[in-house]
């Protein structure tokens, strides 16, 4: 086993990768006005990150009222870290009418008016991540780079290799989601965060989706994995659970993990 020096990302103050585990909370609204609302709702409930996951906003291809609503929730969450997500529909997101030339346009724009602090982009899409990662380095906007499926859980070996993959693209974080079937799938989710967090000097991020994955978003951070997503209103992926029980259940945990 490898073990190399961990860096921590840090954006707005908070440390992503550090001792404690970041909490992101999605903001999934269609029109401007449920999303600021929605992100008041969130910004009560103290996530550590927020997540805009735009590819649920209505006025997606216009790339005006985007940088609008981005700056009004910029406006509303002060110094909490805004994510800035176009889930792309092979990896779960919303159909959206945007081709995937026209998604990295708006992305590139999205950087420029740097209101963002860090974006997310597939691994899938090999050519756009490499230019979209130059641009974001240029402006100062963190890139996750993440690897979807909603249909089974890849091998071990295959999901370490997603995460390094994002490293050698230059990726500021690393991210993995996959689909249980089985308990045995969760031994391989965590096994593969711990292994990839001996391999990986950028922070990862990995969780098992569905109910039966819940666990991994309890307890991901135990073998390495450096945010775990909640709902603050709405859900935008299977098995998230509320930030409220989310919170709960890790200070429990760390506060026997400490005493004994
Ligand atoms: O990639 C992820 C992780 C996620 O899919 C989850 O399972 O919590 C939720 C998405 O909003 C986010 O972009």
């Amino acid at each position: 086993m490898m073990n190399i020096s961990q860096k921590i990302v840090s954006v707005r103050g908070k440390q992503i990768g550090g001792e404690q585990p970041c909490i992101c909370t999605p903001v999934v609204g269609a029109s401007m006005e449920q999303i600021l609302l929605e992100t008041e709702e969130i910004c009560r409930k103290g996530p550590d990150i927020i997540e805009w996951r735009a590819d649920f906003f209505k006025d997606i291809c216009d790339t005006q009222k985007v940088l609008e609503t981005a700056l009004a929730i910029r406006k509303i969450a002060g110094e909490i870290p805004i994510l800035f997500t176009v889930r792309s529909e092979k990896e779960g997101g919303n159909p959206i009418p945007l081709t995937e030339t026209k998604k990295i346009q708006l992305l590139i724009e999205v950087c420029k008016s740097q209101v963002v602090d860090m974006i997310d982009y597939e691994l899938l899409y090999e050519k756009e991540l490499v230019s979209l990662r130059q641009v974001s380095k240029e402006y100062g906007i963190r890139m996750i780079m993440s690897y979807h499926n909603f249909s089974f859980t890849p091998q071990k070996e295959e999901i370490v290799q997603k995460m390094l993959k994002a490293e050698s693209y230059g990726a500021d974080i690393a991210k993995v989601a996959v689909m249980p079937t089985s308990p045995q799938d969760l031994l391989v989710l965590f096994h593969a965060t711990q292994e990839a967090r001996s391999q990986l000097s950028i922070p990862l991020i990995t969780m098992s989706m569905g109910g039966l994955g819940v666990i991994t978003r309890l307890a991901g951070w135990m073998f390495g994995s450096a945010v775990t997503f909640a709902v603050g209103q709405n859900s935008s992926a299977p098995g998230q659970i509320p930030i409220e029980d989310l919170k709960d259940a890790i200070r429990i945990v760390q506060k026997y993990m400490l005493s004994s």
